[in-house]
């Protein structure tokens, strides 16, 4: 159900408390009629609801009065994020008198328009954290006119703007668009020629800028750390010397390792509910990764975001366990197998995801609620992914523009993994360099590979691609993959999957391919794979259930999977023979 399609209840809309005043006394009470407390940044709120309420309902009167978009809020009760928006708030158990985690998804990103004195305009999305001189290196990538960067100078509300300022104090008072004015946009030299003027604008050839700023000089050298620095940096083992694209994964890790060397800090992301930092480059101009530590994640101990801390270890999904998010982003990497149409770059596999090692990082400016000591404790376990440059993500944008195969391949990496938190914040879009056209990039697998399905959520699902049938490249790629394999080669990197992951895997994979095979849509297989309210089971869970009952106890896992299979193709036949007798 989409968000807008939710009225709100008339009778209590408005009735949000969040002055502090009890509204009971006031409105006409309702068996049904329930006060929950949000707990958002630091401060606890009391709010009057339906315990019928959708969860859309409630986000939307959340944002008719505190202006926070629906789709920036993240709402948490009992350690789960209630993620379906047509479930009403009693199903996730929600009772009077409960606190509500309000966990707010600020952009990192701000538009910026900069306009020309002749009034022409260039629109930027710039991450906050970065300064003014990077403005000026985008403006001079867009416009021929402005390569020298000397000759720039940016006015916004008519003071001129010094190199190092943040975007992000620029733009502190205004979450809009803000013009900034070039005076000075190339170096005009005019030269007396007969009776006339000849005018030089001096600017250089686009190429030749590109080739001056010349990408990084990778180090091949060793990582170790440095008993000088002030960090600590490294891979946290030569196992990924199995992986696909060491490589790029060594690149990537040296790049990381001389931002820090340079003093260039990881800069924690406003987005999101656990801690993720951008790590700089040597320069300090270019993002070159993201790390996201263990002990950071939601419901760790060092959460940033104030969500309580696990007391069973369960993850904010069903099926997950808190700590463990980064060995997935990295499987998710791992099993993005290349096209075997696309073997000369092994780096990046059929769905795009990131290339993504596991590192240990020390820096003072990580998430230390106990303090920071340069000390072998204070040390962080995470993943560290490449970052991709993006104008935003798929929740920025209608679903309309995006190629099929981009969606397609999206829906065949979360059916795979059994994705349970793909929504559209974790899809980034870019645009290809050669042909314009709109790329996507699945960011965010810590929920993936879970032990059950319960919490499998596809935001595609929704979008008219998933509608389409795959292509036979796509078909061709489904029929390649082999869940055993993909099993050792985790082990190999070494991830050894529970048990009750590697079921998941396997499951998940039988049925990719056996819808695959019987030419059925992205939609259709994802929609066996997810729940269609909070309380009903998926046909997955239902199929696996009926394999559990038909199985005798001690039966093995191979024998179990068989079972699975004939009751999956019994589901698929029916279904196949329902919408051909249409
Ligand atoms: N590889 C990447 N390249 C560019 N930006 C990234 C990358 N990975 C993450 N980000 C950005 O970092 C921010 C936080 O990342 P992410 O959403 O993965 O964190 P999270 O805490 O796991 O989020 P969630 O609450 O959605 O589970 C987001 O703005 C995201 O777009």
């Amino acid at each position: 159900m989409s968000v807008a399609s939710v009225a709100l209840c008339p009778l209590l809309e408005g009735s949000l408390n969040f002055s502090g005043m009890d509204s009971r006394r006031y409105l006409p009470q309702s068996s049904d009629s329930i006060t929950i407390y949000l707990s958002v940044a630091g401060s606890v709120v009391p709010m009057r609801i339906m315990a019928s309420d959708s969860i859309a309902s409630v986000k939307l009167r959340i944002q008719s009065v505190k202006g926070f978009f629906v789709k920036k809020q993240k709402l948490v009760f009992d350690g789960r994020e209630l993620a379906r928006y047509s479930s009403c708030v009693r199903d996730y158990g929600v009772e009077d008198g409960n606190v509500l985690h309000l966990v707010l998804r600020l952009s990192d990103l701000q538009a910026i328009t900069v306009r020309t004195v002749c009034g022409k305009k260039f629109a930027f999305n710039v991450e906050k954290n970065k300064n003014v001189g990077y403005v000026k290196q985008q403006i001079a990538e867009k416009g021929q006119n402005y390569v020298d960067l000397k000759d720039q100078e940016l006015v916004c509300d008519g003071e001129e703007l010094e190199d190092r300022r943040l975007i992000k104090d620029i733009c502190k008072n205004n979450d809009g668009v803000i013009i900034l004015l070039i005076r000075k946009s190339a170096k005009l030299r005019a030269k007396p020629i007969e009776k006339n003027f000849q005018l030089t604008i001096d600017a250089l050839d686009l190429h030749e800028i590109a080739d001056r700023k010349g990408g990084h000089h990778w180090n091949d050298q060793v990582i170790t750390c440095d008993p000088q620095a002030d960090f600590l940096f490294e891979p946290l083992s030569d196992g990924s010397r199995h992986i696909k694209g060491y490589a790029i994964l060594e690149k990537l890790v040296a790049s990381t390792f001389q931002g820090l060397e340079r003093g260039n800090p990881p800069l924690r992301s406003s987005e999101g509910t656990g801690g993720a930092y951008f790590m700089q480059d040597k320069s300090g101009q270019e993002y070159v990764s993201v790390f996201k530590p263990l002990d950071e994640e939601p419901k760790a101990v060092n959460n940033p975001r104030g969500l309580p801390v696990s007391v069973d270890g369960q993850g904010m999904k069903r099926g997950t366990r808190v700590g463990e998010g980064a060995f997935r982003e990295v499987a998710a990497y791992i099993l993005d197998h290349p096209c075997s149409d696309l073997l000369d770059d092994v780096s990046i596999g059929f769905a795009g995801v990131p290339p993504t090692v596991m590192v240990r990082c020390l820096h003072r400016d990580f998430n230390y609620p106990e303090g920071f000591k340069f000390s072998s404790s204070n040390i962080k376990i995470g993943s560290l992914q490449m970052f991709v440059k993006n104008i935003g993500s798929c929740e920025d944008m209608g679903p309309r523009a995006f190629p099929v195969e981009e969606v397609h391949k999206i829906s065949v990496l979360d059916i795979r993994l059994a994705n349970a938190d793909r929504h559209g914040g974790n899809i980034l879009i870019s645009k290809n360099n050669l042909d314009g056209r709109i790329v996507l990039t699945p960011i965010d697998h810590g929920y993936c590979l879970p032990e059950n399905f319960e919490d499998c959520t596809f935001e595609w699902l929704y979008w008219p691609q998933a509608r389409q049938p795959y292509s036979s490249r796509t078909i061709d790629y489904i029929m390649s993959l082999d869940a055993e394999k993909d099993i050792q080669l985790l082990k190999l990197n070494g991830w050894e999957l529970p048990m009750e992951c590697a079921r998941t895997l396997r499951i998940s994979t039988m049925l990719l391919k056996k819808g695959a095979q019987r030419k059925l849509t992205p939609f259709t297989i994802g929609s066996m794979m997810c729940r269609e309210t909070l309380k009903k089971e998926s046909v997955i869970e239902q199929i696996v259930k009926e394999a559990e009952q038909a199985s005798l106890p001690g039966t093995s896992e191979e024998a179990f999977l068989e079972s699975v299979s004939v009751i999956m193709d019994y589901y698929l036949d029916v279904l196949v023979d329902s919408n051909e007798g249409r």
